[in-house]
């Protein structure tokens, strides 16, 4: 069977790539100002209707959204049968379709792509997909399901929806009916599965302090709220930040990673959060989450991705010692994080981005995975869940351990890292262990830390090795950078291009506030100057 050149090239010519413009499927897929992305959004629906025909009609998922992005842009990126990240491998093809200038030379490079990949065109195919509140979503949607039926793929609307939702969606629809069957394939069933697990986990503990949830006036506010319905007072959420219409409300001084890189407490969050009590940031879908309190003094105290990978790692090891339990962290994870579970149990540093994270952790029966800015979850290997099912206990102490596990299994989503999934597991720790959210910082002491961006001439020049700890190009300067640290006490930095922005990254750690700080402008500025910084335009912080 042949492609249907014809469908596609009279849907394509409604959607013509603008010139100028270089697409790039990156980490997080694509990802740019909106109005330049209606083309990829068709591509993409051809693209995701072609995998699922690879796949032997197993259902794809596409998501669309910019996450902690401004408003004013959007993305997209695919999900494949697991619920996991599309295929590495499949990166390459869809930045290459997404840059094909004419509808000839897109329909030339399909052809390419089924001929490499060996498609069987006369498989079926199938899409699910959502997107998050952006104003742009509607139409970029559209834009997808042209792409979707050019080909003649059976697209599912899932409407507006959170990324983790999505990925729930993609998991429970390829498994239904099998013994693997990831929960019923609707919102609904993601919200029962859940919030049934909860209940079974703190039914002899006290309902807690009610918990604000910031929304980041994003997506997470809609189903945060259907999420309080199905626990029904079990746990009491206050939504703030929850304006989906409000125009540039989006992520503005709000949300998971504006808490996260500034370190503060949203400014719209004064006076509601009292003193002692918890309070959450979720990013624009949903899938990033901090936690913070005040204390008595009105401090701000944040609790990061590496706070939350420490209260669940440790839980987990308490409920059963014999079970291997492994953390996986990026280089941006806290030292003193990596010095508290690294003296617990085995932890692993890969490169930045979810799927490195994700496949490094199912090597453990149970692997906890998180990046210091909220994103992450906790996997049960294939073989743990199987025990989990067939284990029979000796005493009553372990039968409440495996229906722990049990549950804990159900709570968390396993397909991807879920702001909502992630805080429920939260609370279920701080309810067993009694913690206030002061107990639960004082596991270990953060150390002082700086992140900094550099604009330079060219990102691609910069090569890492050592899960992104160390530079190999430029030539020679790691050994700069090795010379700075050196004059700091507990020093530490390293520099890597971003896999999102335009833009080198350079972290900071030392034992000193002022000192992480000295830092990160020191080392920023060296690579500004080696790099083909302009001196005229030279950030002023830099040192
Ligand atoms: C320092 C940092 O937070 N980097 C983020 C950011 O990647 P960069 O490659 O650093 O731009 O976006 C990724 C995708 O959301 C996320 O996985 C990662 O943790
Ligand atoms: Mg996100």
């Amino acid at each position: 069977m042949a492609l249907p050149v014809e469908s596609i090239r009279a849907l394509a010519d409604l959607h013509p790539k603008p010139a100028q413009v270089r697409f790039q499927y990156g980490t997080a897929g694509f990802r740019t100002i909106a109005s330049v992305l209606d083309s990829v959004l068709f591509r993409v629906g051809v693209l995701a209707a072609l995998r699922s025909k690879k796949l032997d009609g197993k259902t794809i998922g596409v998501m669309v959204t910019a996450s902690h992005n401004p408003e004013e842009d959007n993305g997209v990126k695919l999900v494949d049968p697991r619920g996991e990240m599309l295929d590495t491998s499949w990166e390459i093809h869809a930045t290459a379709l997404s840059n094909a200038q004419t509808t000839d030379n897109f329909i030339s490079e399909l052809e390419r792509v089924v001929q490499t990949l060996n498609i069987d065109l006369s498989k079926p195919a199938h899409v699910v997909y959502a997107r998050d509140t952006r104003p742009s979503g509607a139409s970029l949607v559209a834009s997808l399901e042209d792409g979707i039926k050019a080909v003649g793929a059976e697209g599912r609307n899932a409407g507006v929806t959170t990324t983790p939702i999505l990925h729930y969606l993609v998991r429970a629809i390829n498994t239904k009916g099998t013994k693997e069957s990831y929960g019923e394939d609707s919102e609904e069933g993601y919200f029962l599965k859940l919030t049934n697990a909860y209940k079974k986990l703190v039914s002899t503990r006290e309902t807690p302090e009610p918990l604000i949830i910031d929304c980041a006036n994003g997506v997470g506010a809609p189903i945060a709220a259907r999420l309080a319905e199905y626990l029904g007072g079990t746990l009491p959420l206050v939504l703030e930040n929850a304006s989906i219409t409000t125009p540039g409300a989006l992520n503005n001084a709000c949300g998971a990673d504006y808490v996260k890189t500034s370190q503060k407490l949203p400014p719209s969050l004064a006076g509601r959060l009292q003193p002692g009590q918890r309070g959450c940031s979720l990013d624009g879908d949903a899938d990033r989450l901090m936690y913070f309190y005040l204390d008595e003094r009105g401090q701000f105290h944040m609790l990061d991705g590496d706070k939350i990978a420490a209260l669940v790692a440790a839980f987990i090891v308490e409920l059963d010692s014999q079970m291997k339990v492994g953390v996986v962290q990026t280089a941006y994870a806290n030292g003193a994080s990596t010095k508290y579970l690294s003296e617990r149990l085995p932890v692993r540093c890969v490169q930045t981005g979810v799927k490195h994270l994700h496949h490094a952790a199912e090597h453990y029966n149970i692997g906890v995975y998180f990046e210091a800015n909220g994103h992450g979850t906790v996997l049960f290997s294939p073989p743990t869940q199987d025990l989990l099912q067939t284990y029979q206990p000796s005493t009553p102490a372990q039968s409440t351990a495996l229906e722990h596990l049990r549950n804990l299994n159900q709570l968390i989503n396993q397909t991807v890292g879920d702001a909502l999934s992630d805080m429920l597991l939260v609370e279920v720790v701080l309810a067993h262990k009694a913690y206030s959210g002061t107990e639960w910082d004082s596991l270990y002491v953060d150390l002082p830390n700086r992140l900094v961006k550099v604009v330079v001439a060219d990102r691609n020049q910069f090569k890492t090795e050592d899960a992104e700890r160390q530079l190999v190009s430029p030539v020679g300067l790691q050994q700069k950078i090795n010379e700075l640290v050196r004059r700091y006490d507990g020093g530490r930095s390293f520099v890597r291009p971003s896999g999102t922005e335009d833009v080198v990254r350079v972290y900071a750690e030392a034992s000193i506030k002022a000192q992480a700080d000295e830092l990160a402008f020191r080392v920023a500025g060296l690579v500004y100057d080696e790099c083909g910084g302009n001196p005229a335009t030279r950030p002023k912080e830099f040192m």
